[in-house]
């Protein structure tokens, strides 16, 4: 029975998530979509969903029904994770999203923080960075799915939100649990609903984590999960646990599949190419899925390998993204890449790869779902965030790679992991 009930937006950020869980001594397995029968024995499950660009309303429900699911099983404390770099829109879907959770487990407040120092990511005075730049310099501001071009969290939020907004400061983090209790209490006292919670370091995430143990409600990044554990050992909920990452030995060819076009992903393409062989596919030139992904066929012929792996992406640089957009619009510019590369997943699967790393959240989500994956079980990590699963019932070693996660050579380390 679940201790921990989590609802993460998209599916690289449910294996992040995950990953943090098991790292920190919890048994966790992540479940594809709103549960439909009993939870699977975990000390946390991790649903995942693919509500991070959905409508308002879609996002919403799905939501409530995970949750719902959840504590039907037994979770005593339920986590929305989202995006160490708040990926949304100004209409949502982290502030309704949280805001429903929050009435439907009547909490009355929560802490919003999605800082992960190993990744870069940290709050200051309310303010994200990413490594030493600002969010909205980081990149992230020409994300094709959720430009963020604006720093301020609390300002982000409150745009989310019909509840108010406060921010618990570095100066009351960094004096530890006691402190920040106190901050929690002044905000709700002030009829906050939310609190951005400044963190910089993994001592600040550890304090903030105890400081939430009678929390219903917690939100935030992976980073924020890592105080929790502790907090369920110290109520006798959790035992001492060793190899919570154990996973069956790695077979059959390799691939990875890159629908992100984040800095790092493209970085990360780049240096691939001087040792693996590379499909760059353009969908500027051909928008057609099923065409794209016959270019895949044809091209793939004869490089599978089990001794390195073959990369193939749609990634782009901004302006060829925004020429596809302009072209189709946002949203079916991303669907058109999103089935192209679900489909060459499948042809990838289908013809002996059982290693494949999946780069981006909603590329990976559609891929998933193609697979027909309903569960993954978490091993090791091969970068900070970015774990090998087990997928089933496709029976495959599956990495779902934030698109901003992971070492330069990420591509090439992830099979010698
Ligand atoms: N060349 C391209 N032009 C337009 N959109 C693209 C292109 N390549 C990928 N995309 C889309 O960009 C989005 C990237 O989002 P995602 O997979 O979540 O990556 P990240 O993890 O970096 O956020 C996906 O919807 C993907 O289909
Ligand atoms: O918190 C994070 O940064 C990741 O876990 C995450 O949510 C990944 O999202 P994508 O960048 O869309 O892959």
């Amino acid at each position: 029975m679940p201790i921990l009930g989590c609802i993460a937006d998209d599916f690289t950020g449910a294996t992040d998530l995950a990953a943090m869980l098991v790292a920190h001594g919890m048994t966790t397995v992540q479940v594809i979509g709103v549960p439909q029968g009993p939870l699977p024995e975990a000390d946390a499950v991790v649903v995942a969903l693919k509500s991070r660009t959905a409508p308002v309303k879609q996002a919403v429900a799905e939501s409530l029904a995970a949750c719902e699911a959840l504590l039907a099983g037994g979770a005593r404390q339920i986590f929305f994770k989202y995006c160490s770099t708040f990926d949304s829109t100004d209409e949502g879907n982290i502030g309704p999203v949280a805001d429903a959770l929050m009435r439907r487990l009547h909490a009355g407040f929560a802490i919003a923080c999605p800082a992960f120092p190993a990744n870069g990511r940290s709050i200051y005075q309310g303010h994200l960075f990413v490594g030493d730049k600002l969010l909205n310099e980081s990149g992230m501001e020409n994300h094709p799915l959720t430009p963020m071009r604006d720093a301020n969290l609390v300002r982000v939020l409150s745009r989310q939100t019909d509840g108010g907004v406060g921010l618990v400061p570095f100066s009351a983090v960094d004096q530890g649990e006691a402190a920040i209790r106190r901050e929690f209490h002044r905000l709700r006292d002030a009829g906050r609903r939310y609190a951005i919670v400044d963190a910089v370091t993994d001592s600040h995430l550890h304090a903030i984590g105890c400081a939430c143990a009678e929390h219903a409600l917690v939100t935030g990044g992976s980073g924020i999960a890592m105080g929790l554990p502790e907090n369920f050992r110290l109520q006798g909920l959790l035992p001492e646990r060793e190899n919570a990452d154990e996973l069956p030995e790695a077979r059959g060819t390799m691939a990875v599949v890159a629908g992100s076009c984040s800095r790092a992903t493209l970085a990360q393409i780049g240096m691939a190419r001087d040792h693996v062989p590379v499909l760059e596919l353009d969908a500027l030139a051909t928008p057609d899925a099923a065409a794209l992904a016959a270019q895949a066929r044809e091209w793939v012929r004869g490089k599978l390998s089990e001794e390195r792996p073959v990369v193939i992406a749609a990634s782009a640089p901004p302006e060829k993204v925004a020429a596809l957009q302009e072209k189709l619009g946002r949203e079916a510019a991303g669907v058109l890449v999103e089935e192209a590369l679900a489909t060459i997943a499948a042809d990838l699967v289908a013809a002996g790869v059982g290693q494949l790393v999946v780069a981006g959240g909603e590329t990976s989500g559609a891929v998933v779902q193609r697979l027909g994956v309903t569960a993954l079980r978490i091993g090791p990590q091969i970068d900070p965030g970015v774990p090998w699963t087990y997928a089933e019932p496709a029976g495959l070693h599956m990495a779902l790679k934030s698109g901003n996660f992971g070492a330069r050579d990420f591509f090439l380390k992830a099979f010698s992991a």
